[in-house]
């Protein structure tokens, strides 16, 4: 099955719900992994499940990270806050680092989330 990994930093996690509201029926049919936070929130705000790993500030995008070197995660929606610098900057780096190592397709703001998510539904449905 299709596995997403779905990461909002706090001032994007409006905009991540937003997000997996609107692309929820799709979405439904993947495997969702996310950061602490993140997934919370997708839990309480959304009808979605989705398996929790540490927040990111303490691990998590690193847990991530590790999922793609293993060649587990078809793509990540990875929506950081510009404007905001993060105290755990070399793991989100490093996240980066490893999808474009791996050639998994990353998005880092909610209309390339979109293209991420539709084009990740639309492979699914070719190998169906
Ligand atoms: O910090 C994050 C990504 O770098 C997100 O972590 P949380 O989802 O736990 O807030």
């Amino acid at each position: 099955m299709t596995r997403v990994a779905l990461i909002a930093h706090d001032d994007e996690k409006s905009t991540m719900i937003d997000l997996v509201e609107e692309y929820e029926a799709v979405l439904s049919n993947f495997d969702l992994v996310a950061t602490g936070t993140t997934g919370q929130r997708i839990r309480t705000e959304t009808g979605l499940d989705v398996e929790r790993k540490e927040s990111g500030p303490v691990g998590g995008d690193t847990q991530i990270g590790a999922e793609v070197v293993e060649g587990e995660v078809d793509g990540v929606v990875f929506l950081q806050d510009p404007m905001t610098a993060q105290p755990h900057e070399p793991d989100i780096g490093a996240l980066v680092r490893i999808c474009d190592v791996h050639d998994v397709p990353l998005a880092t703001c909610r209309s390339a989330g979109e293209y991420v998510i539709e084009g990740l539904a639309r492979d699914a449905e070719s190998t169906d």
